[in-house]
């Protein structure tokens, strides 16, 4: 409510067209659209809140109820996304993709391929749910379906969170107030837990420890991917969540993965990293621009998982050592 009060009144009624029906339903008409609404409502006179039968504080209260059901019709009318599905066009030669995926939530696909294949492609396809109007030919589904043209290109309304390796803050702000902004700007409520929660799982994910507190441009790399990950986890709405590239980032890969199912999201990352790759249910291997082959998991590679993730902590032990000027003669 706080951050609503410091918002201009055009600004407020041009997010949120409704409200000027809601103020006027008191009678109250805002003049002044370059004021704050805390400022425009300190200027109302005692008399005419006595006329509204009500106290400012009320009023406040009322305001709130009203922006929630707003907040909550228009996550009513987003069509609720259970898979998405990839129906294959060509490759860079023009061979046909004979591939019709589909994603369902809650699951991992990771995508492999040797650099300028097109896994980014694939990606961005995805991101725009291409309508055979892309240089790859592919058509996305949503539900099945062909998705509503104002979905595809509504800027509120985003099919996909990007996750990628340049996540550096150069705001000035703590990572509590960080976090807060993104809650409220959602409007949802019992904040404080909410925002507690992220922060506590951003800390299982990273490295080093990191408070509410810390100042958002001392975070490391890795802290910040991890704040980066929880933040989308709880607060974002799109139900695909896409990673390019997010190995040597300096946060547990296994945990970040996990929870983004546990939120179910339909996870897709484009990585070079064997043990990212055998994390996920199936990888794509991507040949000259197209899907090439669809490989699921074997369970003697989730066995081969445990010791991969075995060399990983050695090499992570080496690079300790090399960090703190030892030398690597033995093994
Ligand atoms: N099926 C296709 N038909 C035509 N062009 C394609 C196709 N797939 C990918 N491309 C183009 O090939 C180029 C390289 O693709 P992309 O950047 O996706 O590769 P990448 O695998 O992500 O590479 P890197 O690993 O280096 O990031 C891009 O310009 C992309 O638009």
């Amino acid at each position: 409510m706080i951050a609503i009060l410091e918002k201009k009144i055009g600004h407020l009624t041009a997010e949120f067209p409704p409200l000027t029906g809601f103020f006027s339903d008191y009678g109250i008409t805002f003049n002044d659209l370059h004021a704050t609404l805390g400022d425009s409502l300190d200027l109302l006179s005692e008399e005419i809140y006595e006329d509204m039968g009500i106290d400012r504080e009320k009023l406040l209260e009322n305001l709130d109820g009203f922006l929630q059901r707003i907040a909550l019709a228009e996550i009513d009318e987003r069509p609720l996304v259970s898979d998405i599905t990839i129906l294959g066009g060509h490759d860079k030669s023009g061979t046909p993709e004979e591939v019709e995926l589909t994603l369902v939530r809650g699951s991992i696909t990771s995508i492999v391929g040797p650099t300028g294949s097109g896994k980014s492609r694939l990606l961005a396809d995805i991101e725009w749910m291409a309508q055979n109007d892309t240089p790859t030919g592919r058509t996305i589904r949503v539900n099945g379906k062909k998705p509503d043209p104002e979905l595809r290109f509504s800027l509120e309304y985003k099919l996909v969170a990007q996750l990628s390796q340049n996540m550096n803050f150069v705001m000035d702000a703590t990572v509590a107030e960080f976090v807060f902004m993104h809650a409220e700007s959602r409007m949802i409520n019992t904040l404080d837990t909410l925002v507690a929660d992220i922060i506590a799982q951003a800390n299982l994910l990273a490295g080093e420890p990191f408070t509410a507190q810390t100042p958002l441009t001392a975070l490391s790399g890795g802290q910040s991917r991890a704040l980066m990950i929880a933040d989308t986890a709880f607060l974002s709405s799109s139900p695909v969540v896409l990673i390019d590239e997010i190995e040597n980032a300096g946060i547990d890969r296994k945990k970040a993965l996990s929870l983004l199912v546990r939120k179910e999201k339909i996870v897709l990352m484009a990585t070079h990293d064997p043990i990212l790759a055998l994390m996920a249910e199936q990888r794509l291997i991507i040949k000259n621009g197209g899907i090439h082959k669809i490989i699921e998991t074997t369970g003697k590679e989730r066995e081969n998982l445990v010791r991969l993730e075995e060399f990983d902590n050695k090499l992570l032990a080496l690079r300790t050592r090399l960090r703190s000027g030892e030398l690597i003669e033995e093994l």
